[in-house]
């Protein structure tokens, strides 16, 4: 990287082309400092104040040596960003060398030191115990009681615990000799036996493997031997589940490859067959492929049903930028220029190429156009909207400040990394930011919304808080409003947030929605009162990054009873052991982020790493059980290389940008391909390589399709791990369980006297301030508690059941619409027509025959619910008078409301039932009764 000199003149306010004039430099200045003052506010004054003063004092322009550790803390220091000068002027030896306090684009990245500044310290709160401490502590404990016990003469203790070595040992030994059962894993020379008819080859490759495994095994018990099978399954027939036997002897390849220490089956060119998925028939037994074949793909499926739609509501737009193959750089983007603040701050951040979602959308965004992009996870679509926001600002009215972006992301984790980036790209400027997460310093936030920050970094629910709360910050002045993971922003869960939010913002802001799946919805996005949003694409929807390498292991259900027994889900005895052995073989190096359905379960798993050792224990865990401060440490220790496995709950499934993680495990198949692509996708970013492996279930098949469809067949790989190590880790996993069960009780205990010392400390405050406590008002919340705890459930409802509406949908849309070009199989495929009428009248008769009942059961339910309820003590109501209906009059008549009584609309009384007539209406204009009424309500007639 070479070195260079920068100076900074005034000029650098603006681009050559700017879309507004840029300020004096007068003004400039003046916000400058101004600026720099605001961390005041967090106890941080001193130095950047101070500085700032003393450079103002000098009457030429001092040279500002600006070294790596000055550009380290600025960001760590000041939340608030790097206030720049105006005029720098830069050391010559100072070498941008992309370590100089880069946040991105770099190994070692620090975005999320910004989160610390707002973490709240609270020094009297019980700190909560992590469970690698918990498992210290009790280990601290079992070696004072055997040191005790030796002390007392007595040494048999120590021979009770078996060491883990000599289970092992013993293990290998016992499944040499045969003694060994492992339950759920067959005998693969039974299932050879079974499947004989599946493939010959198969049959050849599992002697080949016989004859090699063999020697290996008097060799070493635990060494890999090759492609083997687990699972319970035999080779042929894991070999069938994702098709790749046909497409091997298709290709004339050799499909097993040795890949680490366990073997992976690669799926060459004849995925295609495969890929064609139908998510609507249920019943199919994934069996029969060619059907599929005749199937439209999701996306083509989407766009024609939206075409219309979607015609009408974006501004047509093509990828020009892209188009053009022209080389690219950030100094040369087409119809904008960068300021030299930016381009300075890309530079020391190791950007200069824009990746094609930075080139289509930086010229929009400057433009002032709302945009809805898309492209893969890991290109880069956060300096994408960054850049393009970043510039306006340069351009803003500092006279005025206040708060002019709003960027809002579905997690703090993400909330953290994007304000980190965008203070990355505005060091060099004076934008100033602020992070309103949940979870971190109210006041420190409600402190710095008071400076009106030019940016605030949001998720929606301390956005909202801040808005109803925090008397000083408004959202009347936002002029740009950017979502990221547009398309989880705008499930239900985050509706009515969304709708509170939109309506707190002008509505002539501009607004920038992001994500790798964002939404195609019209529906969902015309909630958002876009101005004719331009669409950018540039990866087609569903596709995975460049360089991913899916793989799949399949779990096979248990025996029967088994999962009865375990209480659980079918395979879910085997997928513990699966996940222990892949990781402490195929996935011993690098770092590995493992996703886990549910916060149980990552919790279970981190206790199980912990206890299990040999490289497990440098593990961290990440879910909403944790408190804020333990989410971001471990994700400051995964990132910083402390630990090497983040078991991690779909919190850490989107946006997260961690340098180096080379692997993601599903510990089981997410519920929708949106999520998978996310999981997946924070590996291989920015055209790095990386791998994703899938412990796949009987039910997950169809899923594993559709994420087939879209993948490159030679990134698609079938893993497999021998019989004999699942054996042996399930073996010792078990012995572990009580252990787990210890660990469990000791965090129940200590929850419960956290519990009690948080109540205690609260009656204390109470006492001692009690009326500083009661004067302060009430914090208002747009929805009640059960609103908002439905709200979250609807939307967790939503987050996990996309795949199966999109099953429903497509099922109700092949009823309706066949947009397919050959037609869908249905139950009367191939009968003459006149069958085929007779058998639908049959089915209608059925269908009709089926409503009557309902309803006639529905009527005598409810007829019988009524008889059981006791008689009503009514008041003396005048009779009805003969003509009058029941139906809706009666409903009209039952509860008046205060108003109608108010307007004297006495039960029974003519005013109620019956519309006035020409009459009537003339009596009242002129004077009556009802005028009468109305005058008590209304105001005071005016005297003339
Ligand atoms: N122009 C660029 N040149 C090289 N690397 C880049 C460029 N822009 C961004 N990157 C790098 O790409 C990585 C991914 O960027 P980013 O997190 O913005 O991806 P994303 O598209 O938002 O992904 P996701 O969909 O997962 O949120 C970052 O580490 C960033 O440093």
């Amino acid at each position: 990287m070479a070195g260079f000199i920068m100076t900074l003149d005034s000029d650098d306010d603006g681009p050559a082309r700017s879309p507004s004039p840029s300020p004096p430099p007068s003004s400039t200045r003046k916000t400058s400092s101004k600026n720099d003052a605001a961390p005041a506010a967090k106890g941080k004054k001193g130095k950047a104040a101070k500085g700032a003063k003393a450079k103002g004092k000098g009457k030429k322009l001092l040279d500002t040596v600006v070294d790596a550790d000055d550009d380290e803390d600025t960001p760590v220091d000041s939340p608030r960003g790097g206030a720049a000068d105006e005029e720098v002027r830069m050391d010559k030896g100072f070498v941008f060398d992309g370590l100089g306090g880069g946040f991105i684009g770099r190994e070692r990245n620090s975005v999320w030191d910004s989160g610390e500044a707002y973490i709240q310290k609270r020094p009297n709160a019980m700190p909560r115990l992590s469970v690698d401490e918990i498992i210290a502590r009790r280990a601290a404990i079992k070696s004072a009681e055997a040191l005790l016990e030796e002390s007392d003469g007595d040494e048999d203790g120590s021979d009770e615990e078996l060491d883990d070595e000599e289970l092992e040992k013993e293990m290998m030994r016992d499944l040499e000799n045969g003694d060994l059962d492992f339950e759920g894993l067959d005998d693969e020379s039974d299932d050879a036996g079974e499947d004989d008819e599946d493939d010959e080859d198969d049959e050849d490759e599992s002697d080949v493997e016989e004859k090699e495994e063999a020697p290996a095994k008097k060799a070493a018990a635990r060494k890999d031997v090759g492609p083997q099978i687990v699972g319970g399954g035999d080779e042929a027939d894991e070999e069938d589940w994702l098709g790749l036997k046909e497409k091997k002897s298709d290709a004339g390849s050799e499909a097993e490859e040795k890949v680490g220490e366990d073997a992976e089956l690669d799926g060459p060119s004849g995925f295609a067959a495969l890929a064609d998925v139908d998510m609507s028939d249920a019943e199919d037994d994934g069996d029969d492929d060619s059907e599929y074949d005749e199937d439209v793909s999701p996306a083509d499926r989407q766009s024609r049903a939206d075409a219309a739609a979607a015609k009408a509501f974006f501004t047509s737009h093509e990828n020009s930028t892209t188009l053009s193959r022209k080389p690219l750089s950030f100094t040369t983007l087409p119809n904008c220029t960068l300021s030299r603040q930016l381009l300075l701050a890309l530079g020391s951040l190791n950007l200069s190429t824009p990746t094609p979602i930075q080139a289509e959308c930086i010229p929009l965004a400057m433009l002032g156009k709302d945009i809805v992009a898309s492209s893969a996870t890991g290109s880069g679509k956060t300096v994408a909207f960054w850049v393009g926001v970043l510039e306006r600002l340069l351009h803003r009215d500092r006279k005025n400040p206040m708060t002019r972006v709003v960027v809002m992301c579905p997690t703090r984790e993400l909330a953290v990394q994007v304000h980190g980036v965008g203070m990355a790209l505005a060091r060099y400027t004076d934008v100033s930011f602020c992070l309103c997460v949940g979870g971190l310093s109210l006041k420190v936030q409600e402190a710095e919304l008071k400076q009106r920050p030019d940016v605030v970094v949001s998720t929606p629910g301390r956005l909202i808080d801040h808005v109803r709360n925090t008397p000083c910050f408004s959202m009347d002045g936002v002029e740009v409003l950017v979502l990221d993971e547009a398309d989880r922003m705008l499930e239900e869960g985050f509706r009515d947030e969304l709708e509170e939010i939109i309506s707190a913002a002008p509505r002539s802001r501009q607004t920038l929605l992001f994500s790798a799946t964002v939404t195609e919805s019209i529906q969902q996005l015309t909630r958002l009162s876009m101005n004719k949003p331009v669409r950018v694409k540039i990866d087609e929807m569903g596709a995975a990054a460049k360089g991913l390498d899916q793989e799949f292991l399949r779990v096979r259900g248990d025996k029967a009873g088994e999962s009865i027994e375990l209480n659980s889900r079918s395979g879910e005895r085997h997928r513990e052991a699966l996940l222990v052995s892949l990781c402490t073989r195929s996935f011993s190096s690098g770092r590995t982020i493992i996703f886990f359905r549910s916060k149980a379960q990552a919790h279970r798993m981190k206790i199980l790493f912990s206890l299990f050792g040999k490289g497990l224990e440098k593990s961290d865990e990440l879910h909403g059980d944790l408190t804020q401060e333990q989410r971001l440490r471990s994700l400051k220790r995964f990132r910083d290389g402390e630990a090497r496995f983040l078991l991690a709950t779909d919190l850490a499934s989107r946006g997260l940008d961690i340098k180096g993680i080379e692997n993601v495990i599903n510990y089981e198949m997410p519920k929708s391909i949106e999520i998978y692509l996310h999981r997946v996708g924070r590996t291989a970013r920015a055209g790095q390589k990386g791998r994703a492996l899938t412990l796949v279930g009987e039910s997950d098949r169809k899923l594993v399709k559709l994420a087939m469809k879209h993948a490159p067949p030679e990134s698609i790989k079938q893993r497999t791990i021998p019989g004999d190590v699942v054996a042996v880790v399930s073996k010792q996993l078990k012995a572990l369980e009580p252990d787990v069960r210890d660990v469990m009780q000791e965090e129940k205990e200590e929850k419960e006297i956290r519990r009690g010392n948080m109540e205690l400390q609260k009656a204390q405050n109470m006492l001692e301030h009690e009326d500083e406590i009661k004067s302060r008002p009430a914090r208002t919340w747009f929805q009640s508690t059960s609103e908002k705890n439905a709200a979250k459930n609807l939307g967790k409802a939503e987050h996990n059941s996309k795949f199966q509406e999109k099953t429903k949908k497509r099922a109700l849309d092949e009823d309706e619409e066949p947009l397919s070009k050959a037609p869908k199989r249905t139950p009367f495929s191939g009968l003459s027509r006149r069958e085929k009428r007779r058998k639908m009248a049959m089915r209608e008769d059925e269908e009709d025959r089926a409503s009557g009942a309902q309803r006639e059961i529905g009527s005598s339910i409810r007829a019988a619910k009524k008889a059981a309820l006791p008689g009503k003590i009514h008041a003396a109501r005048p009779e009805r008078t003969p003509g009058q209906g029941e139906g809706k009059k009666k409903k009209k008549g039952g509860k008046k409301s205060v108003f109608d009584r108010e307007m004297g609309v006495a039960d029974g009384g003519a005013a109620s039932d019956k519309r006035p007539g020409k009459r009537e209406r003339d009596m009242m204009k002129g004077g009556g009764g009802a005028k009468h009424s109305l005058g008590r309500m209304g105001p005071k007639p005016k005297k003339r």
